[in-house]
This record gives structure tokens, sequence and C-alpha cells, in this order.
């Protein structure tokens, strides 16, 4: 997946927010990458945008061979579901659904048989075997997130979007979920686009890509935690110097 010169206005002509400056950057098969920077840095818009939920002011998106800008709605909508996943920290899982529900709904929405074999693959990966016939209330908050990356999964995505997936997570949970992450990126080549705060969390990608005000300001290949904290720190004071 590539993004190249992407800009997303929000607001009015006469008062325009930039929420992304002509951002260029290319996510390659089996690999996985943090987006990390200060609030309001365009972290989330980089993500809905390249993930087709959102459509760039400019500029182009790549998944393999298609541009997202060309494409019709209904077009868009079926690239989605098909082959792009995604991950939020509010989990959207459908109440009065089972777990197992709630995993087979995107493949039921696309009118495919459900792939049973993946399906028992995906949820004995994240754990959750015994927990099939459960509502969600009846879940932890990691045993919901778990699900979300199992719904994610569950299609077989080219890409799995997460935005802040560890962030109402505790520290153990959160590593369980990272670790997953990360196995799916070693063991079946899933590319994962991770945006997140958590120092801790980021250097488990391969790669961090750090946004200020729209803009690629970094692009760090396996950066540890202690120097992505003294990275975010010194972004932070160069905030405040340039404020
Ligand atoms: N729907 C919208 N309408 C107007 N402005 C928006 C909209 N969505 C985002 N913005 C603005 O765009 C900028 C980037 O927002 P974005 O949510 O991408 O940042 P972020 O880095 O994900 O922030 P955070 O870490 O706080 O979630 C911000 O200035 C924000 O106020």
């Amino acid at each position: 997946m590539r993004v190249e010169e992407l800009t997303r206005v929000y607001g009015s002509p006469r008062q325009p927010v930039t929420a992304l400056a002509g951002v260029d950057a290319a996510f390659g098969r089996g690999t996985f990458t943090a987006v990390m920077g200060p609030s309001g840095s365009g972290k989330s818009t980089l993500l809905q945008t390249a993930a087709g939920l959102d459509r760039p002011t400019s500029g182009r998106v790549w998944l393999g061979e298609t541009e997202l800008s060309g494409l019709s709605e209904t077009a868009l909508t079926t690239l989605r579901r098909d082959r792009i996943g995604f991950v939020f920290q509010a989990f959207n899982l459908l109440g009065a659904l089972t777990v197992e529900e709630n995993v087979l709904l995107p493949s039921r929405l696309s009118g495919a048989r459900p792939d049973r074999a993946w399906f028992a693959e995906v949820v004995h990966r994240v754990g959750l075997d015994d927990r099939l016939r459960h509502r969600p209330s009846e879940l932890s908050g990691g045993q919901q997130q778990r699900v979300a990356i199992a719904r994610a999964l569950a299609t077989r995505p080219d890409v799995i979007f997460c935005d802040e997936p560890t962030g109402a997570l505790d520290t153990r949970t959160a590593a369980d979920v990272l670790t997953l992450l990360r196995a799916l990126v070693d063991e079946q080549a899933q590319t994962v686009v991770m945006v997140t705060h958590d120092p801790v969390a980021a250097s488990y990608a391969d790669r961090v890509l750090v946004l200020a005000d729209g803009h690629v300001v970094q692009d760090l290949p396996q950066p540890g935690a202690a120097r992505i904290a003294e990275m975010l720190a010194s972004l932070g004071r160069r905030r405040v110097v340039t404020a």
C-alpha cells in the first residue's frame, strides 16, 4: 500500500484545517508500521484516507495496482470489505450478536461462504475458542479487542489498519494483542499500520513514521521504546520553541 502527496483539508474555504499536507509513504507487504506524533498531527486522518474510509482532498492512495480515488463508492466499499481490515479503539462490535457472528459478519456481508478452517485458526490465534457463544457485553475489554482483531482478519485482508488498538487495555492484554499483530506480520505476511501514542506499543513495529502538522517528520527503522520516547519528547520541545 502506498500514499502519494496525500492532502486532506477539513473545514470551510474561509477556515481551512489542513490535517494532511502532502504525505508520501509506502507500506510494503509483510511490514508493521507504527504511526506516531502529537495530538492533531494527522495520524487518524492518514489512516482513514489510506483505508478508503475518507476521501483525500488531493493525492493518491494505491492498494497494489488499484488507485482508490478512481473508484466509485460501490467499488470502494467492496475493496474495503474484501481487502482492508480495521481495528479501532472503540471495538464497534454488535451487542446483539455472539462473538462468532461478529467475527463472521464481514464475510457474510460479502456474500462469500465463510472459510471455516481459517475462522477456526483466527479465533484460536486470538484465544477466543471458548468464547464463541458469548455476547460482547460478557467479555473483558481485552477480549472484545481480540474479537475486533479476529473480525478484521477473518476476510484475510491485504492490510490491517489499527487506531490505538491497545489504548483501552491493561499492560498485559496490550502485550498479547501486540504480539498477535507482530505474529500476523511475521507468519502470514500481513501488512499492519498502527496509530499509537505508546512508545512500547510502537517498539513492536518494524518502523515508526512520525507526523507533525500533517507532514512526515521522521521515518525510523526499529528505533526501540527508549529512542521513540526521546524522539517524542524532542518533538514536544520543538513545538513549544516554535509556537
Ligand atoms: N472531521 C473533521 N472536521 C474538521 N477538522 C478535523 C476533522 N477531523 C480531524 N480534523 C482536524 O484535523 C487535524 C488532524 O486530526 P487527526 O484526528 O488526524 O489527528 P491525530 O494525530 O489522529 O490526533 P489524536 O492523536 O489527538 O487522535 C486536527 O487539527 C483536527 O482538529
